[in-house]
């Protein structure tokens, strides 16, 4: 890398714009989308899509609700030509959906792009060239005039076979490739010209498509390039202005929601982000940002794991983890207090009648999108006590009393740290298991017999078989309750060296065939230390008896 002074970059101008008005505008409706995965995205593809890939993601694509997808770029190569061949003859394009179809401004090329939308419902014949001032030097070596000349011809040359084609409904869309990286006034100049012949109208409008073909500079700038054309343009009202970002910079969902602001109708994008190097604007995070701001995004993702495995499959691309929305991890709080505040949002809402999603740290509810909550807190050596509470209680149905949870939490925590992963649920239930449910000595409770006395103060009177440290010894106790007559029991015994804290219990509500979970705390006599102890049994005197023992047990260890 170069030292300052940097000599091989030069920063991008500013535009001069000071009335801009985009940043106090607001995104309240959706725009017109247009996925250009089969194409765009295809082309970007170490191993394009074969014709049944695309015919699977074209249809989920039509699921999902896009009314103008492009299909490809027919000129290009027989694959192409053939796909959206099969795409008409098997009247596979429904009624409301336009297939879109790239080409460059470039006779032969047109003329077979018009062949192959032979029989289409609906099409837009998208045509381009390039018009920034270094491909103009280096690509065509033209002047502005014969760069703007390439549109005009492959304008009119569209607009001539439009009347011969048996395509019923022909739409225009012209692209000046790299808009962004164009002087602004020489891509108005183009756009007019093109404009002039197709020669528009409200009803009939021509799609002005201002690519950021490669994405320059940051996204402020990009609005007030489109704030500019949308003013400059003539005969607004019979242009569709459309956005094309890319994301070289990693900044094409806010250059695209930013160009929104800026007045545009329409975007361009793919599910999520595919595309030429780092990828196109991803649909999915834009139209997902919009619905988080109570915008319908007229797109149906509620099933996203579906739509993530059918993009996955078909285009061999791979969903990053913590890619928005879609990824793996981005429903999930490893940290401890990302975890609590997390437990706590979420107990809340399910105390609350608000329809307002307010959880911290998950700006949507992922079962809107198909996704679980199991996945949101996974736990690891810098997860906290909220976190293992919150899987505990989703997955087996247990609710620690919240005095217990920092005692868990500690052991879990210890175990993570000891095996440098993450704990998935099952482990967490065995580490509750081997710490609550599986201690039996050094005190055991063999047998026991309870006499109910419902008359006398101490109207529970137990005789309990235990064995302590191997002995087997029969201890005689009386309480207001079965756990009070076992603690009189153990003290009758010379072994009560903790005083009772906290009995609770409840029934279980999904998860194993034992109906109750029974939870005792006991202090120890000489240093007030306390010590949980749990138990899990259909029989619920039995459950608590065994909680105790658990306790006792720990208490022991
Ligand atoms: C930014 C984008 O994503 S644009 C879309 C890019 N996608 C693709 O290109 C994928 C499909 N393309 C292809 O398969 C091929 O490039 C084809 C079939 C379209 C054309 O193939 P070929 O003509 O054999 O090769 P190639 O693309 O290299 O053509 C280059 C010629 O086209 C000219 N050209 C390139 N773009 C344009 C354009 N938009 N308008 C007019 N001429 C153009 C070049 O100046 C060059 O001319 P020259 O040979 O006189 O120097
Ligand atoms: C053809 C155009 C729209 C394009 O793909 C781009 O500029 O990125």
């Amino acid at each position: 890398m170069e030292k300052d002074p940097i000599k091989k970059y030069v920063p991008y101008p500013v535009i001069d714009l000071p009335d801009r008005t985009w940043p106090g505008n607001r995104i309240e409706h959706a725009p017109i989308w247009c996925s250009v995965d089969l194409r765009d995205g295809n082309q970007a593809l170490p191993i394009p899509m074969t014709v049944d890939e695309k015919t699977e993601l074209f249809e989920h694509l039509v699921k999902l609700g896009f009314k103008e997808i492009e299909v490809g770029f027919p000129s290009a190569s027989e694959t192409e030509f053939r796909f959206l061949r099969n795409l008409i003859e098997e009247n596979r394009i429904p009624e409301d959906v336009t297939v879109q179809c790239l080409v460059q401004c470039r006779e032969h090329l047109i003329r077979r792009t018009f062949e192959a939308l032979d029989g289409a419902p609906n099409a837009i014949v998208h045509f381009y060239n390039s018009t920034n001032p270094l491909q103009r030097r280096v690509t065509f070596n033209l002047s502005k005039e014969e760069i703007r000349d390439i549109a005009v011809k492959g304008a009119q040359l569209c607009m001539e076979l439009k009347d011969s084609t048996s395509c019923r409904n022909v739409r225009f869309q012209y692209s000046p490739e790299s808009f962004t990286d164009t002087e602004l006034e020489y891509s108005l100049e183009v756009c007019e010209a093109v404009k002039a012949v197709i020669a528009p109208t409200p009803d009939n409008p021509l799609i002005l498509n201002l690519p950021a073909t490669v994405e320059l500079f940051t996204p402020n700038v990009h609005a007030d390039q489109i704030e500019w054309f949308c003013r400059n343009i003539s005969g607004r009202e019979s242009v569709l202005i459309s956005l094309h970002t890319h994301n070289d910079r990693g900044t094409g969902v806010a250059a695209t929601e930013l160009g929104l602001m800026a007045g545009a109708d329409r975007v361009e994008g793919t599910l999520f982000g595919n595309g030429e190097r780092t990828g196109n604007l991803d649909i999915v995070t834009v139209a997902l940002n919009m619905y988080t701001q109570g915008v319908d995004p007229n797109l149906d993702l509620s099933d996203l794991p579906n739509t993530r495995e059918i993009y996955e499959r078909t285009t061999r691309m791979s969903v990053h983890e913590r890619h928005p929305y879609g990824g793996d991890l981005v429903f999930t709080a490893f940290s401890g207090s990302h975890q609590d505040a997390i437990k706590k949002g979420m107990d809340a809402r399910a105390k609350s009648d608000s329809p307002l999603w307010q959880v911290p740290y998950l700006p949507i509810d992922c079962e809107d999108i198909g996704r679980t909550y199991q996945a949101i807190i996974r736990i690891n050596s810098q997860s906290g006590k909220g976190g293992v509470a919150y899987v505990l209680e989703r997955t087996y149905g247990i609710q620690m009393p919240k005095p217990m949870h920092p005692e868990f939490g500690n052991v879990v925590t210890a175990l993570a740290d000891d095996q440098s992963a993450e704990l998935n649920s099952l482990q967490i239930w065995e580490a509750f298991e081997h710490e609550y449910l599986k201690r039996s000595s050094p005190l055991e409770l063999v047998d026991y017999d309870i006499d109910h006395k419902p008359d006398d103060v101490h109207s529970v009177h137990m005789s309990a078989e235990v064995v302590f440290e191997g002995e087997k010894r029969v201890l005689q106790g009386s309480g207001n309750g079965p756990i009070a007559a076992f603690v009189s029991a153990l003290d009758s015994g010379g072994l009560k060296d903790f005083n009772l804290q906290n009995y609770s219990q409840h029934s279980i509500s999904r998860g194993s065939a034992a109906d109750a979970v029974s939870f005792v705390e006991i202090q120890r006599s000489s240093d007030k230390y306390s010590f949980w102890g749990a138990s899990i049994d259909s029989n619920v005197e039995n459950g608590g008896l065994m909680a105790l023992v658990s306790a006792y047990n720990r208490l022991h260890a």
